[in-house]
């Protein structure tokens, strides 16, 4: 897992290791790497290092420091490099002393030519970084046309939360320095592609403030079947949820169920006959009390917020097994909390709303603030929240939250709710730790999501063809 930590917790670690490091290693440490990384983004854009034009935009802290640095190393390099100082009189001195000693230029705003830069790069704020652009920086960005490397994070996006309330570098690349920062995660469109430079933070960095997984985790916690499993080791998934005038969602859940992993997967609910005649495979009752064991419930999707699918939602609680909760179930629990009796606080609970759902469950919108009101939701209920999104995050009762990797938004289509909560189901049968299904099934339904499209629209069926080749990608990727 890649752990993501807050400026301030960043900053406590730099002031650490700036006591024990000599002067000026580290920020040199971080400009090389901007500068590497710069040299392959004018390999790639203009087909050349040496003779090329590159446009630093420096701000009155570190952060400009490290552009500058990084135009003194690409100065080694054979590029002609030109600095747009935004604050003359409090421009990191070290930093335009090497850029000067190297040969590199400077000039104001109006002087400089940047709309005939190769690539520019944004050194105006970092970390301390506070709202939107200011009108000069904002002046400058608006002449250019180069790619953009931003050093540390794109300038005027907020570091802690990727929020964008104002003027702000969209990045074709970021560079960034001992650790990803929640910018770089919440905020991947206007980061660009992020690449984390090493300068030795790892030992002094504490509890990170996110995580997110690699396909590597996704690979080792996938269930696979053994030589000693038969179709009841490996966890049977049970799925209540459809009706007869919808019976789309339970076959969508069911099937995604089968999809995810090999085993059994029980259907209760009055769309059994049509559950029965896609999937062959699945055992399917016309009521949940019929059902025979499982090893977790996926109860809610389409079983309506009437009488029935309460008394489903209540069976599934009481049954001793971990349960996800989906759209009419979640709905359910926002109209009648008591239903939630019927649960032994032992057994585990996941529940993956919408921001709509989300709101019927706590009262009020995730706001701009979602890392913090998944985490509240998660304390608040004693249960697993999966918070859906293009960027969607799963908080345990614990305070610790996963956030998924968009893989474009091709998620965005009727029913690949229902095609994620099936997956979950799968997961947490097998037994899988709740908070690790949820984000395991988040990842692999984002891959399916991508595979399935392929750049060009797909549908909730097409995402749950490809959820085998999700799971084959993530652990080729691993391998
Ligand atoms: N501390 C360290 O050990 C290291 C720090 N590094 C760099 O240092 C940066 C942090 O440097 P600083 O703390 O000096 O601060 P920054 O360079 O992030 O910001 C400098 C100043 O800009 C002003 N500012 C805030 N918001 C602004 C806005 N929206 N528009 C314009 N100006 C704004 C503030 O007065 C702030 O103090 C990191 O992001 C990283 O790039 C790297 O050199 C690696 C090592
Ligand atoms: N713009 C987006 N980018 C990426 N994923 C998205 C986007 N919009 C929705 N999704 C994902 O698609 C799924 C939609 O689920 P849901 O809202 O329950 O829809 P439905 O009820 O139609 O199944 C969720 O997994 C969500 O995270
Ligand atoms: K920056």
């Amino acid at each position: 897992m890649r752990g993501v930590w807050t400026t301030a917790d960043v900053r406590s670690a730099e002031q650490r290791l700036l006591a024990v490091t000599p002067e000026g290693a580290l920020m040199r440490r971080a400009a090389y790497g901007v500068s590497v990384r710069a040299a392959a983004l004018l390999t790639r854009y203009a087909g050349r290092v040496a003779g090329t034009r590159v446009v630093l935009v420096a701000g009155a802290g570190n952060n400009g420091g490290d552009a500058l640095w990084a135009g003194y190393f690409l100065r080694r390099r054979g590029v002609a490099v030109t600095a747009v100082l935004l604050r003359p009189d409090s421009t990191h001195p070290e930093g335009l002393a090497a850029l000067r000693r190297a040969g590199g230029r400077t000039g104001s705003a109006e002087s400089v030519d940047v709309a005939g830069a190769d690539l520019v790069i944004d050194g105006v704020v970092g970390i301390s970084a506070r709202g939107p652009l200011r009108p000069d920086a904002e002046a400058v960005f608006a002449r250019v046309s180069a790619p953009v490397l931003a050093v540390d994070l794109p300038s005027g996006v907020d570091p802690d939360t990727g929020a964008v309330t104002g003027p702000a570098v969209r990045a074709t690349a970021t560079v960034t320095f001992g650790a990803l920062k929640p910018v770089h995660v919440l905020n991947p469109q206007d980061c660009g592609d992020t690449t984390l430079v090493d300068i030795g933070l790892g030992g002094e960095l504490g509890e990170p403030e996110l995580r997110q997984l690699d396909a590597a985790d996704v690979a080792a916690a996938w269930p696979l079947p053994g030589p000693a499993d038969d179709k009841y080791t490996q966890g049977v998934t049970g799925v209540a949820a459809g009706s007869a005038t919808y019976p789309g969602a339970a076959v969508l859940a069911a099937a995604a169920a089968v999809r995810a992993t090999a085993g059994m997967v029980r259907y209760a609910g009055p769309a059994a006959d049509v559950v029965r005649s896609h999937w062959p495979e699945v055992v399917a009752t016309g009521s949940i009390t019929d059902a025979g064991r499982v090893q977790a419930w996926v109860v809610g999707p389409g079983i309506g917020t009437g009488r029935q699918g309460r008394d489903q939602l209540a069976y599934a609680l009481a049954q001793g097994v971990p349960v996800c909760a989906d759209a009419d179930a979640i709905t359910l629990i926002a109209a009648h909390p008591d239903v939630l009796d019927a649960r032994d606080p032992a057994t585990p609970l996941l529940l993956t709303p919408h921001d709509g759902e989300f709101a019927r469950l706590t009262g009020s919108a995730p706001g701009p603030d979602r890392v913090g009101a998944v985490r509240r939701a998660a304390r608040r209920l004693g249960a697993v929240v999966l918070l859906k999104g293009h960027r969607t995050l799963v908080a345990e009762p614990g305070g610790r939250v996963v956030v998924n990797r968009p893989r474009g938004a091709w998620l965005a289509t009727a029913g690949s709710g229902d095609v994620l909560s099936g997956v979950i189901g799968a997961l947490l049968a097998s037994g899988l730790e709740p908070w690790l299904a949820a984000a395991v099934g988040a990842d692999v339904h984002a891959r399916a999501g991508e595979l399935a499209a392929r750049g060009a629209p797909t549908s909730a069926s097409g995402v749950l063809a490809a959820i085998p080749d999700a799971i084959r990608q993530a652990r080729a990727l691993a391998a």
